[in-house]
């Protein structure tokens, strides 16, 4: 894609970018498991733990971005004048940019929407702990996220309209993106745990190159449940309203969620489990190589 970063005034994306978007995104950090322990420590209930923190991460994230209407201006390529490129596309480029600038995607566990920046990195490397075997650690399925968001999913949670707030939205945005990314992506980290745990029950499929066996055997339909029900039941509880009135006693109250339960927990069955499933075949098809 023919993107210039001097096509448009960005200084002026990056200053008012920075602010709120810096706050929130750094918790992002706070979810890790792999960066912190070395790999004899992760096991598939270490890394079903972090799945689930980082539901915590998500729905809030989809909550937060439910604060702002749709905004449209933000997607509409022809708001900044760039050609192809909308305000939230040209956010997250450069809101990357920055980030790998300061480490963010040494971490295996990050993946930028946009690699093709040119990085002028501050920080020393950190030798994090190489947990995934390098021929199938590039799986990557975030243009799939990228087009899931923006059109299934970012219409069901903001409203209809404009309030002119298009760089907090696009902010929003981009931590719902990376948190979703790295939620997904962690199906790396799970195939890797899974094959060291009993390398012979993939070996023959691998070889064969056989996805739909590999997909039976990646696959915990109790587990799926579970997530789904938990996620539900995290969006009701994280967005619900919270009043020091109590509720009527003849029950005709509803309570009004932040983002419709129903909603998150699709999400995670309709997309989440099955784009991180597909994370973990494509994993293994290269785990050979
Ligand atoms: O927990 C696992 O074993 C996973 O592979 C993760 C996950 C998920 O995305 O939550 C994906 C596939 C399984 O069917 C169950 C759950």
């Amino acid at each position: 894609m023919a993107y210039s970063r001097t096509n448009y005034p960005h200084h002026l994306l990056l200053t008012f970018s920075l602010s709120s978007y810096l706050i929130f995104s750094s918790l992002c950090y706070c979810i890790s498991v792999s960066d912190s322990k070395s790999d004899s420590f992760i096991t598939i209930d270490s890394l079903r733990g972090s799945l689930e923190d980082q539901e915590n991460f998500i729905v809030f994230s989809l909550i937060e971005r439910a604060r702002y209407p749709y905004n449209y201006p933000a997607y509409d390529p022809s708001y900044l004048g760039l050609k192809n490129y909308s305000l939230v596309e040209a956010f997250v480029r450069d809101t990357e940019a920055i980030e790998a600038n300061f480490g963010r995607y040494q971490n295996p566990e990050e993946l930028p929407f946009f690699p093709d920046y040119k990085a002028f990195p501050l920080v020393p490397p950190f030798k994090f702990s190489q947990i995934l075997y390098p021929p199938a650690s590039s799986i990557n399925v975030s243009r799939t996220i990228w087009d899931m968001y923006f059109n299934k999913l970012l219409p069901l949670i903001a409203i209809e309209g404009d309030d002119g707030n298009y760089q907090q939205a696009a902010a929003s945005d981009l931590i719902c993106l990376q948190a979703l990314s790295k939620r997904i992506h962690y199906g790396r980290f799970v195939a890797e745990v899974k094959f060291r745990n009993t390398p012979s029950d993939y070996l023959s499929a691998i070889h064969a190159k056989d996805s739909e066996t590999l997909t039976r055997l990646v696959t915990s339909k109790t587990v799926e449940e579970t997530v789904t029900e938990r996620v539900k039941k995290k969006a009701e509880v994280f967005g619900q309203n919270v009043t020091l009135r109590e509720a009527s006693k003849d029950g005709n109250e509803t309570t009004k969620y932040k983002v419709d339960p129903s909603v998150v927990s699709n999400l995670y069955g309709e997309w989440v489990i099955p784009l991180t499933k597909q994370v973990e075949v494509n994993y293994l098809l290269h785990r050979l190589d």
